[in-house]
C-alpha cells in the first residue's frame, strides 16, 4: 500500500498516543512529536490524538502535553506550538472495551476527513499489562483499510523468553511484522547510530576489530539518581531487564556484528540476530549484582527507603555480566556489560580496550593499552587513547588522545533526541532501528536462565552506597574479564587540553620521591 505521505513527498499521519496521560508520553513522546513538527520533519498537516482512561478536558490535556516542551517563549516556537496544540485532541476511554476504541475511531475519522489523511501511527506509551488488550481493541475498531497502520510498542517486551514469545505471538496474530515497531530508545541515540558508520566506513577500524587486536569490551551505563518514585515498576523488573537486556545488549550487537549485506533494515537486523546466536546464555558465576543502600554521609536514601519498593526487596539496582561471542572474530574476547542506578556519575560509554603492545622496548609500563571510547552521553564523543612521546628532552611517554568531541567539532549542529529519531523512522517506514521478533527472542534466550535464578534469590546481591562506583567487588570483576586500568593518571575530557602539562607535573613529582 502506498502512503499518502509518499504521494505528497512528506509523510502525513494521524498519530494516536495511547497512554497519553502517562509519564513517558508527557516527558518524551509529545516533546519529540513537537520537535519533529517544529523542525519541519513531519508534515504541518499531522494530527495528534491522545487516548487514556483519565478523564480530562482538552485544555488540561494540552497543558499536560506542553509541560516538557522547551523554549516556548521564543516567537517561532510559540507560533508552532500554538499550531501543534490546535491540531491535537484527546479521547478518554478504557483499554479493554470496544466503546472507548469506537469513540477513538470516530475522532480519527473526523480529523482524517478534515485534513485528508489516510495513514495511522499508533504509539503505545503504556504498561505492558495492557499491550495486548489495546492492540486487540485497535485492530478491531481503529485499523484502517484506506492507508497504512503502524504500531509503536514500548519496552519491556516481556519478562523472559516465554512471556516475550506469548506477547510476540499475540501481536503477530494481529499485525504484520512490518507494521510493528518495537522501540528501544537507545537505538535512536546519535552515538549508537554512529557505531555502524564508525565501524564499516573507516578502514582503520575495520582491520583491527577482532580478537587479534582487542582484549575486551566494556559497555557501561551509570545513572546518578536512584529509582525515586518509579520503584513500583522497577522492582518487578530489576536493572538487568530494565537496561541490560535491551539497551546495552543492542549496543553489544552493533559492536559485535559482522558487516550487514546492505544498509537495508532486514540485512542489518539479520546481522544483529546472527551475532546474538553466537552468544551463549549468561551464567550466574559471571554476574555481579548490587542494590544501593544509603549514601555514606547518610543524606541519600537507600533503595529500600523508597515507599514504592516492597519491604525487604532483593531487586538489583546494579548489574555487571560477561558475554562471550563464539565466532572466529571474537573467540576469547569478553564483553562486559555494566549498569547501575544511584552511582557516582551519569554516563554511558563503550570502551574497547586493545591488547598490550608486547614488545621489549615499549612494554606496558610505558605504553599502556590503547582504548577506543565511544561516549554515548553526556558530551557525545569518540576518542582514542594512545601513547605519545612526552614533549621534552627525554623519551618519556604519556597517555593522550585523538579526540572527536561533538561539542567542539560540530558547533553549529544539534544532536537530535532519540525519540525524535525513532518516531521519524517509524513515520518513514524505516525499521532498522527497531527490534525484530527473532532478535528479541535471541536476547531473551541469553538472559532468561540467569534471570530466573536471580528471581529465585540464587544470585547474591551486594549492597553499595548511594553515590558510589557500585559494588566493592566490581574492580575485581572487570579485571577477571581482562580489563586493565591504566597506571598513569589519565582522565578525559577535562584534561584533554592539559594532559601533557599534567603528566609533566606528575612525572616531576615522581622524580622528587
Ligand atoms: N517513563 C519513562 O521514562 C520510560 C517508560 N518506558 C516504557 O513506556 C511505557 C509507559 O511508561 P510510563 O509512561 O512511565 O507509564 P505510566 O505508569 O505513566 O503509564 C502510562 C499510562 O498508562 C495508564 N496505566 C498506568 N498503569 C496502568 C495499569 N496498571 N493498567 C492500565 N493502565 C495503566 C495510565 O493512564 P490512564 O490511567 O489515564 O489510562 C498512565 O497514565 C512502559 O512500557 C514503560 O516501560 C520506556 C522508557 C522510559
Ligand atoms: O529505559 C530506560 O532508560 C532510562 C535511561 O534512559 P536515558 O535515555 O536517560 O539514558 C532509565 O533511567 C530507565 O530506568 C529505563 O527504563
Amino acid at each position: 500500500m502506498t502512503s499518502s505521505a509518499e504521494n505528497s513527498g512528506q509523510p502525513v499521519f494521524t498519530i494516536i498516543v495511547l497512554g497519553a496521560s502517562g509519564d513517558l508520553a508527557k516527558k518524551k513522546t509529545f516533546p519529540a512529536l513537537f520537535g519533529l513538527f517544529l523542525h519541519g520533519h513531519i508534515s504541518p498537516k499531522t494530527r495528534i490524538i491522545g487516548y487514556a482512561r483519565t478523564k480530562m478536558d482538552r485544555p488540561d490535556f494540552l497543558k499536560r502535553i506542553s509541560q516538557h516542551i522547551k523554549n516556548t517563549t521564543a516567537p517561532k516556537v510559540k507560533t508552532m506550538l500554538d499550531q501543534f496544540l490546535d491540531q491535537s485532541t484527546y479521547v478518554s476511554g478504557a483499554y479493554d472495551q470496544d466503546s472507548g476504541f469506537l469513540a477513538l475511531e470516530q475522532e480519527i475519522q473526523r480529523v482524517e476527513r478534515e485534513a485528508k489523511i489516510y495513514d495511522r501511527l499508533f504509539y503505545m506509551a503504556l504498561p505492558p499489562s495492557v499491550f495486548i488488550p489495546v492492540a486487540n481493541g485497535l485492530k478491531r475498531n481503529c485499523y484502517t483499510t484506506k492507508g497504512i497502520n503502524r504500531l509503536i510498542v514500548e519496552k519491556p517486551f516481556g519478562m523472559d523468553l516465554e512471556s516475550s514469545r506469548t506477547l510476540s505471538k499475540a501481536l503477530g496474530a494481529l499485525y504484520r511484522e512490518d507494521e510493528i515497531y518495537r522501540i528501544d530508545h537507545y537505538l535512536g541515540k546519535e552515538m549508537v547510530k554512529n557505531i555502524m558508520i564508525l565501524r564499516f566506513s573507516n578502514q582503520i577500524f575495520g582491520s583491527c576489530w577482532n580478537k587479534d587486536h582487542i582484549s575486551n569490551v566494556q559497555i557501561t551505563f551509570r545513572e546518578k539518581i536512584g529509582t525515586e518514585g518509579r520503584g513500583g515498576y522497577f522492582d518487578e523488573f530489576g536493572i538487568m531487564r530494565d537496561v541490560m537486556q535491551n539497551h546495552l545488549l543492542q549496543i553489544l550487537t552493533l559492536i559485535g556484528m559482522e558487516a550487514p549485506r546492505s544498509s537495508n533494515a532486514e540485512d542489518i537486523r539479520d546481522a544483529k540476530v546472527n551475532v546474538l546466536r553466537a552468544i551463549p546464555e549468561v551464567i550466574e558465576s559471571e554476574v555481579l549484582l548490587g542494590q544501593y543502600g544509603k549514601s555514606e554521609d547518610g543524606t541519600m536514601p537507600s533503595y529500600l527507603d523508597d515507599d514504592t519498593v516492597p519491604k525487604g526487596s532483593k531487586t538489583a539496582t546494579f548489574a555487571a555480566a560477561a558475554f562471550h561471542i563464539n565466532n572466529p572474530r571474537w573467540e576469547g574476547v569478553p564483553f562486559v556489560l555494566k549498569c547501575g542506578k544511584a552511582l557516582d556519575q551519569q554516563k554511558v560509554e563503550i570502551r574497547i580496550q586493545f591488547k598490550d603492545m608486547g614488545n621489549a622496548i615499549f612494554h606496558k609500563d610505558v605504553a599502556a593499552r590503547n582504548e577506543l571510547v565511544i561516549r554515548v552521553q553526556p558530551q557525545e564523543a569518540v576518542y582514542l587513547k594512545m601513547t605519545q612521546k612526552l614533549p621534552g628532552l627525554g623519551m618519556d611517554t604519556v597517555m593522550s588522545e585523538l579526540d572527536l568531541s561533538y561539542a567542539s567539532r560540530f558547533t553549529n549542529l544539534t544532536v537530535p533526541d532519540a525519540y525524535e529519531n525513532l518516531i521519524l523512522d517509524a513515520i518513514v517506514g524505516e525499521q532498522s532501528n527497531f527490534v525484530r521478533t527473532d532478535e528479541l527472542d535471541e536476547a531473551w534466550r541469553i538472559f532468561t536462565p540467569v534471570l530466573h535464578k536471580i528471581d529465585r534469590g540464587l544470585v547474591p546481591v551486594e549492597i553499595y552506597p548511594y553515590g558510589s562506583r557500585g559494588p566493592k567487588h566490581l574492580p575485581e570483576f572487570v579485571t577477571r574479564f581482562g580489563f586493565e586500568r591504566h597506571a598513569q593518571n589519565y582522565s578525559w575530557p577535562e584534561t584533554s587540553q592539559t594532559s601533557v602539562a599534567q603528566a609533566v607535573a606528575a612525572l616531576s613529582a615522581d622524580s622528587k620521591l
